[in-house]
């Protein structure tokens, strides 16, 4: 599963290639808007002002309602840039941003209009892509879902928790959390989440938090050991992520501190199958599934564009500096990467899956 994220914040429009999709496919063009609409900006106060449709335009792969199995192209339009807003920032470097980082790089040539191609705005056609991912994933009876594990340090309810993975409620309570703004399980922790994040930007400050993520449905044996495990594709996709900065699987780094006695999941036989009690190790052992559900959380940074004051540097005079972010952004970015994380884990266990069944073994027709 190739794909490429083309175009920049400010520039006319993004996009992303798609490679190796089987042909005879059809797509539901209206479960790919809903995706897009989760994550599109300018919805509230909790979000950035910037306005756009997000509406994909298919150039090539998709005829007559069916995949062609030429690459799938899709384009977005960019049509609310404000770009003056960032006329200061090469010359004094937001902290934790990639201003520097990309002058460094690109020799001072990058395109850093609304962060160019560092944008969190480059993850609306990830999504896109993530849909289409999903749905060839649903044709094997494979779910991908997930929440805002917390935000500020105030938590929603854990998959693990709760019954939800045991009694198979997890894929109904995930999409019921994918329609909401702030997509959690207890809608009382989302109340004061948005509330944090609206004192945080009061104060001309940012929130950052947790995302848990379940792929339910996926059989023992699919991954690979070494540098293509499933924990490595994972993690390369949501590490393409902006504002990414963590991931742990199952229990994690809580791992670290527990006994060997504690940390084995033990093993049973329910009903003919081969089963763990217990899955602290997220689904995953040895880079391949286990057939249990596949848990990750992934860690996002509070937003590094703050409204107050901050030290940076004059890149022209060599000097210290002061700076003020202008323009208009994400108070946190968690609740928007929602579906993000989402796309990024399907593309990544597409991909593991398509190495094992082949492009036609996905779901194309059967010649
Ligand atoms: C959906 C989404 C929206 C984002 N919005 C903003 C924003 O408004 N302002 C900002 O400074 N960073 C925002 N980010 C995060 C930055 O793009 C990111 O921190 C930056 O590119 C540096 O990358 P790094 O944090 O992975 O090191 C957003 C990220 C995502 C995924
Ligand atoms: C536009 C989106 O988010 C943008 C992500 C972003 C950043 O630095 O990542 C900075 C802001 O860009 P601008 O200054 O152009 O408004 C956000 O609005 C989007 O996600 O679609």
């Amino acid at each position: 599963m190739k794909y490429s994220i083309f175009g920049e914040s400010h520039g006319p429009a993004i996009g992303v290639l798609l490679n190796d999709i089987p042909a005879g496919v059809t797509l539901d063009m209206e479960e790919i808007s809903l995706e897009m609409g989760r994550r599109a900006p300018g919805k509230s106060a909790i979000s950035t002002a910037r306005k756009e449709a997000d509406v994909p335009e298919v150039l090539s792969g998709l005829c007559g309602g069916f995949t062609t199995g030429a690459p799938l192209c899709a384009m977005i339009k960019n049509t609310d840039a404000r770009s003056g807003d960032y006329s200061l920032l090469k010359r004094f470097p937001r902290p934790g941003h990639a201003d520097y980082t990309a002058a460094a790089r690109y020799d001072g040539f990058a395109d850093m209009r609304g962060s160019g191609q560092f944008s969190g705005r480059l993850t609306a056609p990830l999504v896109f892509a993530g849909a289409v991912a999903k749905q060839l994933l649903a044709a094997r009876g494979i779910f991908v879902g997930a929440h805002i594990a917390a935000i500020g340090g105030i938590r929603d309810i854990p998959l693990t928790d709760g019954g939800f993975l045991k009694d198979k409620t997890a894929e109904t309570v995930l999409r019921a959390a994918a329609r909401k703004e702030l997509p959690v399980i207890d809608d009382g922790a989302g109340e004061k989440m948005r509330e944090a994040i609206a004192a945080a930007k009061r104060e001309g400050d940012s929130l950052g938090g947790l995302i848990e993520c379940a792929a339910l449905g996926l059989e023992a044996g699919i991954g690979e050991p070494g540098a293509d495990s499933l924990e490595s594709l994972i993690s390369r996709a949501c590490f393409a992520v902006p504002g990414v900065k963590g991931i742990e699987f199952g229990a994690g780094f809580a791992f670290a501190e527990m006994r060997g006695s504690a940390a084995n999941d033990p093993m049973e036989m329910a009903d003919g199958r081969v089963s763990m009690r217990t899955n602290n190790n997220g689904g995953v052992s040895g880079g391949i599934s286990t057939g249990a559900p596949l848990l990750f959380r992934a860690a996002l940074r509070p937003t590094s564009s703050i409204a107050r004051e901050q030290d940076t540097v004059d890149m022209e005079e060599r000097v210290n500096a002061k700076l003020v972010v202008p323009g208009r952004h994400d108070p946190c970015i968690v609740h928007r990467a929602v579906p993000v994380i989402e796309a990024a884990a399907a593309l990544a266990l597409l991909e593991a899956v398509q190495k094992l069944y082949g492009i036609r073994g996905l779901c194309g027709r059967r010649q």
